[in-house]
């Protein structure tokens, strides 16, 4: 803890989410401090910029921005926002970056993917997961555009919290965060269940949007699209289900009427497929396919789509 007995609290990754909730806890009164790569240069002479549809235009300059890690001071929480297909080159970075018995948290999207970072993770770190139900993306370089939504959902991994009580105090810690810079924050009993209810959205909407080049509302006003999306959504409820996790009734009818209300909006994964990213592929496909399969059960639907994107991609990556 610094002197202030604030936590202090390191971005892993300054891009959407990174800029988003970092900029929010500095300005609700937290030590941030800011890991960049590309977008080092502009956030160092500009800030970081928000546009944001609920919170309006908020800027933080000067940043407490680091290009190094190894400049970066020991860090409380750790937010990690930069994709999963970064996270094993990440790991070091991460460990560098922590105080002694400092928590890590996962702000993204996807199954399992606390699994594939723990062994690379010092045992005294505590690794925990979060669920983000945000429509942020970035517009230029330290300017973040936020259309609608903000909650983050907590769910503890792994780590030295032996009991309930131990994980649910630091759940607790953690959401306080959050709440603390104006956000809805649950801590969530179980990630796992808390990661496959997320993927009833991203699922669907993740890989369309790259498939058939279009964003939310053009998808939700299509017919076809609207049935594949719900046929693709039944696909995600049913393997949770096969993964001993039931979701809530009627879950994946509300994610619909929530997406109909929302701005128009194109999903990260497009983002990265126009920017000639990798996609996230593995977190948010091969992982859930994996784990129903293990379970015994096939998702067809959700396989082909799989299927397609990782021919997109590996075109796009060459
Ligand atoms: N955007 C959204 O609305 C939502 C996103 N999510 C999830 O959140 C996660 C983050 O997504 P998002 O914020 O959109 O992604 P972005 O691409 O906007 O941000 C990723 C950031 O990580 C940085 N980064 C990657 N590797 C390193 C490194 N080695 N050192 C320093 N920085 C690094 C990137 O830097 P550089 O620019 O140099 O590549 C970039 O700034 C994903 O898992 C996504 O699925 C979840 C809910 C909503
Ligand atoms: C589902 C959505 C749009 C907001 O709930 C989101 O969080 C995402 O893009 O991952």
């Amino acid at each position: 803890m610094t002197h202030t007995q604030q936590p202090r609290i390191g971005i892993i990754g300054t891009g959407a989410i990174g800029g988003f909730y970092g900029l929010l806890l500095a300005r609700a009164g937290f030590d941030v401090h800011f890991l960049l790569r590309s977008e080092y240069e502009a956030v160092r002479a500009n800030g970081l910029q928000l546009n944001s549809a609920v919170h309006g235009a908020l800027t933080l300059n000067p940043v407490q921005a680091y290009r190094e890690v190894a400049e970066m001071p020991p860090c409380d929480w750790l937010l990690v926002g930069a994709k999963t297909t970064s996270n094993a080159d990440l790991a070091p970075l991460i460990a560098r970056a922590a105080a002694p018995g400092a928590k890590v948290v996962l702000l993204q999207n996807g199954l399992a993917v606390e699994d594939a970072l723990r062994p690379l993770l010092p045992d005294s770190l505590h690794l925990l997961g979060g669920l983000c139900y945000i429509c942020v993306h970035r517009d230029a370089p330290g300017v973040i555009e936020h259309q609608s939504l903000g909650a983050v959902n907590l769910g503890y991994h792994s780590g030295p919290a032996s009991d309930d009580g131990a994980r649910q105090a630091l759940l607790e810690e953690g959401v306080g965060l959050f709440r603390a810079a104006g956000l809805d924050s649950t801590g969530m009993p179980n990630l796992d269940q808390a990661r496959w209810q997320k993927l009833v959205w991203n699922v669907p909407y993740n890989g369309l949007s790259v498939l058939l080049d279009a964003g939310t509302t053009a998808l939700m006003r299509n017919a076809d699209a609207r049935e594949l999306i719900q046929a693709i959504m039944q696909e995600v409820v049913e393997g949770a289900l096969a993964c001993g996790h039931s979701l809530p009734e009627g879950f994946a009818g509300k994610l619909l009427a929530s997406t109909d209300r929302m701005p128009d909006y194109l999903p990260s994964m497009y983002h990265d497929f126009a920017q000639r990213r990798p996609l996230e592929l593995e977190a948010i496909y091969a992982a859930p396919l994996a784990a129903a399969a293990a379970a015994g059960k096939e998702l067809p639907r959700i396989r082909a789509l799989y299927q397609a994107l990782r021919f997109i991609d590996a075109r796009n990556q060459q």
